[in-house]
């Protein structure tokens, strides 16, 4: 599918969909337990792979006709050896929570993913899986899918870089949680993504699962069971998702966007608040309403890292491109083991756009177009993060931009389009 947006000026309310993250532990969370019910699920491809998984491992999941709650029969505790592949299709998320939970079992898991998914690095947590003396390896030996893991593992300490992907911490606490022993983590980096892991602890701590940080890194006690108080948890919305709204609104929205089901909680991508504030947007988060609202300002260049926050870099790349002055966005080095390299294909994309763009390894630097940016023809490369951002860049580039490869939107915002055309952007698709 194509998605060919014009400039166009928005304006209205909308709800972003519920947080992906949030989605993925709550249902892989129910799945090492005996009983619960996911209410307010993101139903989209991303997590309909660890639904998939959690079923895979003997969990048994069913989704309201309504789709408001997925209630899952776990495992209990003891994954079942698979029967089939595991398909993580693109979901890195899936596949690094899940390599965890199949070191538990009592035999052999083999889990792959599409083309994209099976070049992301594995390897630490492969690593760590066999310092907890669990089987673990990658089919063509290079740290990527294909992988072949088995156990079952009890649990100790295994240590791990922290500047790849948090997931791996998230993935070992989670599993540790119902091993007989625990497991502790030791960085030893410094911790990319932080603000992810403690979305794992609010998630554990909800389902009565208790991890903590510690000196060196994270520990989690062995024994422990998952269940939600009241046998329900509820997924809150998702900030990264809002991104583009907010984006969408401080770039073309004369009279204001207002964006719903915007809650505090622990996700780190609320930054993208911060971040349009001190690029001079006028906005404003009613935290308790849950409410945020911006209006189309004249914004300036500044500097921003994403190394808590690395899935607002394309969004923050198209803010900068639209700005006046430089934005240069640092500590990003591990957006380039995201579904693509995201620091290479925004410098890429936003350079055919008329946007001058200086990538280096850590950074990237936007200088904003010093004409309006220029619709062009641009490839979605399988990302949804690119084709959001990219189309969000549409709303105020001169003509046409069309995005290739589109439908990947709904690995995290299946109505993404539907809701730009609502908020009255030209949209066809
Ligand atoms: O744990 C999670 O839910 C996620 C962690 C982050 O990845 P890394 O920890 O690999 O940076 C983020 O980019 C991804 O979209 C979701
Ligand atoms: C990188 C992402 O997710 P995952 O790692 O689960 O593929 C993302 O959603 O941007």
């Amino acid at each position: 599918m194509d998605a060919t947006i014009e400039r166009s000026t928005v304006e209205g309310r909308a709800r972003a969909p519920p947080s992906k993250s949030y989605t993925h532990r709550a249902i892989l969370a129910a799945g090492y337990g005996a009983e619960a019910a996911v209410r307010d699920p993101l139903v989209s491809a991303d997590t309909q792979a660890t639904r998939r998984a959690v079923e895979a491992y003997g969990g048994e999941t069913n989704l309201a006709d309504d789709r408001s709650t997925l209630e899952v029969s776990g495992f209990d505790g003891l994954p079942d050896v698979p029967a089939d592949v595991i398909d993580c299709a693109n979901s890195g998320t899936t596949m690094r929570l899940t390599t965890a939970t199949a070191a538990l079992a009592d035999g052999l898991t083999v889990l792959t993913g599409d083309g994209s998914l099976r070049s992301r690095p594995q390897g630490p947590l492969l690593d760590a899986i066999e310092q907890l003396d669990g089987r673990a390896e990658s089919t063509r030996a290079n740290g990527q899918a294909p992988l072949v893991i088995g156990g079952p593992v009890s649990g100790g300490t295994a240590s791990i870089p922290g500047d790849v992907s948090s997931q791996f911490v998230t993935a070992l606490l989670m599993a540790g949680a119902v091993s007989e022993e625990g497991i502790t983590v030791d960085l030893e980096t410094e911790l990319k993504s932080a603000p992810y892991v403690d979305i794992t602890i609010e998630v554990l701590e909800a389902f009565g699962v208790e991890a903590t940080e510690t000196e060196g890194g994270y520990h989690v006690e062995g024994g422990q069971t998952y269940a939600p108080e009241g046998g329900e948890y509820h997924v809150p919305g998702d900030f990264s998702s809002m991104s583009y709204l907010l984006a969408a609104g401080a770039l073309a929205a004369p009279d204001g966007l207002v964006v719903e089901g915007a809650y505090p909680s622990a996700q780190g991508d609320a930054a993208i608040v911060d971040v349009l504030e001190r690029m001079g947007a006028d906005i404003d988060w009613d935290r308790e309403a849950g409410e945020i609202t911006v209006s189309q300002s004249d914004l300036t260049g500044v500097e921003v890292s994403v190394a808590d926050t690395p899935d607002l870099l394309p969004t923050i790349a198209v803010l900068g491109a639209a700005a006046d002055g430089t934005t240069s966005i640092v500590d990003c080095e591990h957006v380039r083991y995201k579904e693509t390299d995201r620091v290479s294909v925004m410098a890429d994309s936003l350079t055919e756009m008329g946007a001058a763009v200086v990538e280096e390894r850590d950074r990237l630097s936007i200088r904003g177009a010093e004409t309006d940016l220029r619709g062009a023809t641009l490839p979605g490369r399988d990302d949804h993060r690119i084709i959001m951002s990219l189309a969000v860049a549409g709303l105020v580039a001169d003509g046409e931009t069309t995005i290739t490869e589109a439908e990947d939107v709904d690995v995290s915002f299946p109505g993404f389009f539907d809701t730009l055309a609502e908020l009255g952007a030209t949209v066809s698709k």
